[in-house]
């Protein structure tokens, strides 16, 4: 399963000792939340967030997949864009600031968006987050590390080519003030030089789940499901072997037979959890 998923992309190149650490941490999210806590988010929260970064160009289909996965693992959809929309329609402080950035096709200072982020967080009583159309830039990458304490577990990237995403932007009629032209352009021009050096860094670091979207809504959710479906075997699986390891323990001094076949049992564990 795990070699599965990683072929889904040829630019998942990272070593395996990398991922495995990465699943590792990643079991500790979903399970027990002993894992680092992150700063101001979390705190008064029993579970540590399980992160995802759902990033691409404009219109490769981010928020389309975001409401399938919402559907089928339940996380919390953070959009980005979403959320700086609705600062412009609250007419805030930062409002007109904001409004003129995304028209121009530019990028909002990352600390206005990493604390729209931030706050929902916050509210929301779910620990999994989907946060899509986030990190832009290496500047917000770095910003949101700082200011919430945490890196993620999993990174999506929506990979699209140029013309499929103009026909998309400029079909999607939600009467959005970038979805012109002009602006799709200049954004596509942000999106390859600010954009590609944060998915190039998630990749070496193993984190990155290259998704090829192009095809049917249906067709490309069927990428999606097993990167999700694999975290949740694997924490079902750490559960198991949790349990295992504690009955080893206890009856440990109660029968040579019975802990010989549990250590045995262990071991199988351990063998199905790295070939998953
Ligand atoms: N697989 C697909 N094939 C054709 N159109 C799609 C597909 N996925 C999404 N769309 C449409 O393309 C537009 C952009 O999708 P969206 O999810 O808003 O992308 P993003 O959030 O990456 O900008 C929307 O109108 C959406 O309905
Ligand atoms: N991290 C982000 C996300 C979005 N923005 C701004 C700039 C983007 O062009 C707009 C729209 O972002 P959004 O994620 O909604 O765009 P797409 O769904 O990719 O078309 O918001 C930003 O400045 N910083
Ligand atoms: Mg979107």
């Amino acid at each position: 399963m795990w070699r599965r998923v990683a072929s889904l992309s040829s630019s998942i190149s990272s070593s395996f000792l990398a991922q495995t650490a990465s699943r590792l941490n990643s079991w500790e999210s979903l399970t027990t939340g002993i894992a680092q806590q992150a700063k101001g988010v979390i705190a008064p929260k029993e579970k540590t967030p399980f992160i995802t970064f759902v990033l691409g160009g404009p219109g490769s289909g981010k928020g389309t997949q975001c409401i399938k996965i919402v559907e089928t693992f339940g996380f919390a959809h953070l959009s980005a864009g979403d959320l700086l929309r609705r600062e412009i329609a609250s007419k805030s402080a930062d409002g007109a600031m904001i409004l003129n950035t995304i028209k121009e096709g530019k990028i909002v200072p990352s600390q206005v968006t990493v604390k729209l982020i931030q706050k929902e967080m916050e509210l929301s009583d779910n620990h999994k987050f989907l946060i899509d159309g986030f990190p832009r830039t290496e500047e917000n990458r770095v910003s949101f590390e700082r200011i919430i304490g945490v890196e993620p577990n999993v990174v999506l990237f929506f990979d699209c080519p140029e013309e499929e995403m103009v026909k998309r932007v400029l079909n999607r009629n939600e009467g959005r003030v970038d979805d012109n032209l002009e602006t799709i352009k200049k954004r596509l021009t942000v999106f390859q030089a600010l954009s590609l050096p944060v998915i190039n860094y998630y990749s070496e670091k193993g984190k990155l789940y290259t998704i090829k979207a192009i095809g049917t809504e249906d067709e490309i959710f069927e990428q999606v499901r097993p990167i999700f479906a694999a975290f949740e075997v694997c924490s079902v699986s750490a559960m198991i072997l949790s349990i295992q390891l504690c009955c080893f323990f206890l009856l440990h001094f109660e029968s040579e037979n019975l802990t010989t076949a549990l250590f045995l049992l262990n071991l199988f564990g351990i063998f199905v959890m790295f070939l998953i």
